[in-house]
This record gives C-alpha cells, structure tokens and sequence, in this order.
C-alpha cells in the first residue's frame, strides 16, 4: 500500500479552551479557519491544517489521518484493506469539505484505532505567522522528503496483530523495536517478563507511528511535533513552565530517532513530544533494529 505520510491527527476535547490556550500559546501553533464552529483548526505548515481539536464529551483521539498520492493510490487501498478483511467507510461530501480533501475512506486498526485515508488536501498559502518565530519541521530542507505532521503513538493491546497490520496490510517498514518491562505497561493484555513496543513509517521520518503495548483510556499515548531549532524547543519549554504545565518527561535524546525532546502533559491525559534533530533515514537500506534503551541522556519520566 502506498501510504506516504502522517497527514493529520483529530482529537476530541472535553476541555476545548484549555486546548486552545495550549495549541496556540504554548506549542505555538496557528489558528486556521474552518467549516465547523465547535473545531480548532490548527496550522503548523502549508496544510490548511494538520491538527483539529473537537469540542465533544470525552478526550480521545478521533482519527490518525494518513496521506495517499492520489485517487487511484486511495483506490487501491481500500481494495487492498477490504482483501485483508477490513471494513472501509467512505467519506460524504460533508466529511471531504471539513477534512478539506478530495478523497477519503475510515477503518480500524486490529485494536479499535480510528484511520483515515485520503488524497488531496488543501494548502493553505499564506505565510505561517507562528507566535514565537518557531518553524515546525514537516519535509526535509531539501524538498525531497513529505514528512508528515510528526509522530503518533497509539495504545494496541493486541500489538503482534497490530504490527503485522501496519507492516503487511498499511506497508510501513519496521524501524526499531524496544523492550518495556512489565511496570511500563501496566494495562497489558497478557502477563509477560517484557512487553515489545515498535517505531514504523511509511516515509524518511524515523518513525510517524510507534506502537505501544497496551490499552490507554485517550486512545492515544502522545503525538510529537518537530521544531526547527534547538532554541525553539527550549522556549516551548520554558512556556509549559511559565503555564504550570505538568512536564511528563525532561529533555533528553532518544536512541533510535536521536530526537532531542520534552514530553508535555497535554489536556486529556496523554501527552505532547516537542522535539528537534530527528533523524532521516533511506529506507531502501534500512534494517530492522532492537534499541535497548530508550535514551542516550535525559528523559526521566515523572510518575
Ligand atoms: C523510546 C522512544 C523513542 C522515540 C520516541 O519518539 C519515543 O516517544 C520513545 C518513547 C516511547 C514510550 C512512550 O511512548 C510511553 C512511555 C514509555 C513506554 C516508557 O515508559 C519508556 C518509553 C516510553
Ligand atoms: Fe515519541
């Protein structure tokens, strides 16, 4: 399948202000407009947006949107998720409008995780005024790489069904994978002497999908942005400590995407990786790893 990046996340919030207040002034997002009233639309590149924030009931994600070239690549997809047994939902005119796609079908993961597929998405031109001067990496500087809006971590409980899922059916490379020992993942399905949690992408990101163990209530662990600069990241530091913020995790540098990176508790229970430096890879000689620690310094987890 032809799966070129993470194209957007949605995340509904029973603490919408709240949201705001730290999209835009804290991890330095841009507003967009939009279709509905009860969305915060938010920009981070020429996307018209990247990240949605739904007024609802509970906190959780809604979709992990992944991009397609085109119409035929969509096409082909759903054929290939139906061939795998998939249930795929296409998208109505209303959803095409507020997604601002041309293209788009809905299924599941083996775990329940809520995806989107579509083609086309609208791009916004005018220039990103971000409030701080910071710069959101999604391509490579020299134009030849999509990106994509970052990373996401979603909970898979059933995690040999979901990598065989993402890897075989999605077609996204195995990058690394790591052992967590049982206390890291106290809501695993069965009881194990560790519990294996993998980084996959369908692009030259490192990874855009981690895959963790067990269940988590928000149907997502945490999504990361990626900043231009080291000094944007520390500032975006600095502002979730000016706010009160809980920091989830203190700055350090991962091992296998060598990401410099804060976590930040975001509204909702789940968490926001602010990070910089991440690695590139060439996928056509990457091979498959096991990290053995999480990080090279840093990243002492608070509770
Ligand atoms: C290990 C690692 C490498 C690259 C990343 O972008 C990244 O987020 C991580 C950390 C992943 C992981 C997590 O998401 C939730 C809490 C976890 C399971 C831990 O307890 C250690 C590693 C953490
Ligand atoms: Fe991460």
């Amino acid at each position: 399948m032809d799966i070129r990046a993470l194209g957007y996340l949605r995340v509904e919030t029973a603490r919408f202000e709240e949201w705001r207040t730290y999209a835009l002034d804290l991890l330095g997002m841009v507003a967009a407009t939009g279709t509905d009233d009860d969305t915060l639309y938010l920009r981070i590149d020429d996307r018209a947006h990247r990240l949605a924030v739904v007024r609802g009931a509970a906190d959780r994600l809604q979709a992990a949107g992944w991009e397609v070239a085109n119409a035929a690549a969509l096409v082909d997809a759903a054929r290939e998720l139906e061939a795998a047994g998939v249930a795929v939902k296409a998208a109505d005119d209303a959803v095409l409008a507020e997604r601002r796609v041309q293209g788009l079908i809905q299924f599941t993961d083996p775990c329940g995780n809520p995806l989107e597929l579509f083609w086309g998405q609208a791009q916004d031109h005018t220039p990103l005024g971000t409030p701080y001067g910071n710069r959101f990496v999604t391509g490579t500087a020299d134009g030849t790489g999509d990106l994509g809006l970052g990373h996401v971590v979603l909970p898979v409980p059933d995690i040999e069904a979901a990598l065989d899922f993402y890897e075989n059916v999605l077609g996204f490379q195995l990058r690394d994978s790591m052992k967590l020992p049982p206390q890291a993942v106290p809501t695993a399905k069965e009881q194990r002497d560790f519990h294996l949690m993998h980084f996959l992408s369908p692009n030259r990101r490192h990874h855009s999908l981690g895959l963790y163990p067990g269940e988590l209530p928000p149907g997502i662990v945490h999504f990361m942005v990626e900043l231009e600069t080291l000094d944007d990241v520390g500032r975006g530091l600095d502002r979730m400590h000016e706010a009160g913020i809980p920091i989830a995790s203190t700055l350090g540098r991962h091992t296998n995407d060598r990401m410099v990176s804060f976590y930040a508790q975001a509204p909702g229970g789940f968490q926001v990786e602010y990070g910089w430096d991440g690695l590139v890879v060439d996928p056509a000689t990457w091979v498959a790893k096991e990290i053995t620690a999480d990080s090279f310094w840093g990243h002492r987890w608070n509770g």
